[in-house]
């Protein structure tokens, strides 16, 4: 289970990002974040993962409190922890494979890393996994040749064979035509299951959220306002989290 207790950040003085956030999540569910422009998602997503430090409060990722932890636990706990993020971050002239196998470079010294080292398993696992996402025919095509929504699906292997208790994925359909988003959504929500991790997406589009998330967080102003199961994000929901004339658009 991923606990967050009243964790706050401030980058600049007098000047909360993040106010007294508390949430729970069980391995299992697909949680979306979402909230207007500078709300505080991104912020949230990366105190989980600890690439900002915040100020205040607990994060505790099956009882361990993840501010907590020195260097050496920090990169364990990382491994426990998969990014998928709008832009794919995949190394654009090496294949498929490669970048599936580079989500195993937490495991390794530097310089098996550097050489490239996998064994036989992990590339055993690297093809399975790219048949899970549909993109075995791709293995060892480079991913500067595959569209917008097979990059993403496969930062999605990337980020699995890390064996991730948890997935953050930030703005992970931002860059995606309608149909490829309504895909990566559908996927990311069908191997949350399958694997029974926690997935958490930062998203602005509302609708997508509530068709395929199980959990949403609304965050404005660096506020929760809003946390429960999908169906219950309705139009007054909406209105409190972006305006009136904003829910009325999402009609
Ligand atoms: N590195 C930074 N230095 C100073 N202020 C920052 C920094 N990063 C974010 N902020 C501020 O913190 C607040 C929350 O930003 P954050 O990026 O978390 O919002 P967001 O909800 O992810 O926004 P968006 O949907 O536009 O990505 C904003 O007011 C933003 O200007």
């Amino acid at each position: 289970m991923l606990e967050v207790k009243n964790l706050a950040k401030s980058y600049q003085k007098d000047k909360p990002a993040l106010t007294d956030i508390s949430f729970k999540i069980d391995p299992g569910n697909f949680v979306a974040i979402i909230g207007p422009s500078g709300a505080g998602k991104t912020t949230i997503l990366r105190s989980l993962n600890q690439l900002i430090k915040d100020d205040d409060g607990e994060i505790l990722l099956d009882g361990e409190d993840i501010r907590s932890a020195n260097k050496k636990e920090l990169r364990k706990l990382r491994r426990q922890i998969g990014m998928i993020f709008q832009n794919y971050n995949l190394v654009e002239r090496l294949t498929v494979l490669e970048n599936v196998l580079h989500g195993r470079l937490g495991y390794k010294s530097t310089l098996a890393g550097v050489m490239g080292h996998y064994t036989e398993d992990e590339k055993k696992e690297a093809l399975d996994l790219l048949d899970k996402v549909g993109l075995s025919e791709f293995a060892l095509q480079r991913c500067s040749e595959l569209s917008g929504g097979q990059k993403q699906r496969v930062g999605i292997a990337r980020a699995l064979i890390q064996h991730p208790k948890v997935i953050l994925c930030d703005e992970p359909i931002a860059s995606l035509d309608p149909a490829s988003a309504q895909n990566v959504m559908k996927l990311l929500k069908q191997l949350t299951d399958e694997y029974n991790i926690i997935c958490i997406a930062n998203l602005h589009q509302i609708d997508l959220a509530k068709q395929h998330a199980d959990q949403i967080i609304g965050i404005r102003h660096g506020e929760m306002i809003f946390n429960d199961s999908a169906d219950k994000l309705d139009q007054a929901a909406i209105a409190e989290l972006y305006g009136a004339a904003a829910a009325k658009e999402l009609a």
